[in-house]
């Protein structure tokens, strides 16, 4: 006989004023809660152009000390014309009782990077410790992720990328604006 097992039964929330209420150890994350949109840029110097992409992240929590990421981005055209898929990532930010942040991001490209930071001034500032890439994927040496939120419905975001036998340096760069 086949015995259905309960629902998980926890919530997940986009809200910091909602229920689960944060884990306290996420007191300097609490305003990226919730999805963002907007737009960016991005460049490498093995690429013939630069582009420009749109994008959707989300930062939601259950009421421990971490947050969720989920990210895709789609490259566009001249009038906004969707051109194809792009990145998409996901991954856990843990928030450290000294306030660093440890963050794990995983990428359908192959690569997966363990990053370390802090929270200052409404930066969150993280580099990578670690980066383990699959058998195919692109060699990618390291990257620094910056996000800021210039207002509460604001989040400036730059990436800079060692890649392919090239030092540190801009790939990317977008300004997302709070849907919730
Ligand atoms: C919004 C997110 C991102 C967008 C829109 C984006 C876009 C692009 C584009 C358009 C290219 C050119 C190749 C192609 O057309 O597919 C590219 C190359 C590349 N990207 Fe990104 N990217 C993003 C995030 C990332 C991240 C998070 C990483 C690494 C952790 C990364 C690493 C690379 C690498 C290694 C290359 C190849 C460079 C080369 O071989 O010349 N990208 N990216």
């Amino acid at each position: 006989m086949f015995d259905p097992a309960p629902e998980y039964p926890y919530s997940e929330s986009l809200d910091a004023d909602a229920m689960p209420a944060p884990h306290p150890l996420l007191a300097p994350v609490l305003g990226l809660l919730g999805e963002w949109h907007g737009r960016g840029q991005g460049g490498y110097p093995t690429l013939a152009e630069d582009f420009t992409y749109a994008q959707e992240v989300t930062f939601s929590h259950d009421g421990r000390p971490f947050l969720r990421y989920e990210a895709r981005a789609w490259l566009l055209g001249a009038d906004d014309v969707p051109l194809r898929p792009a990145a998409r990532e996901s991954g856990w930010w843990r928030l450290q009782p000294d306030g660093r942040v440890e963050a794990l991001v995983t990428q359908p490209t192959g690569i997966a990077e363990i990053s370390v930071g802090s929270v200052a001034d409404g930066t969150i500032d993280l580099t990578t410790d670690q980066v383990a890439t699959t058998p195919s994927a692109k060699d990618v040496q390291a990257t620094r992720r910056r996000y800021t939120l210039t207002d509460p419905d604001t989040l400036t975001f730059a990436h800079d990328l060692a890649a392919v036998g090239l030092p540190l340096q801009h790939h990317l760069s977008a300004e997302l604006h709070r849907r919730k």
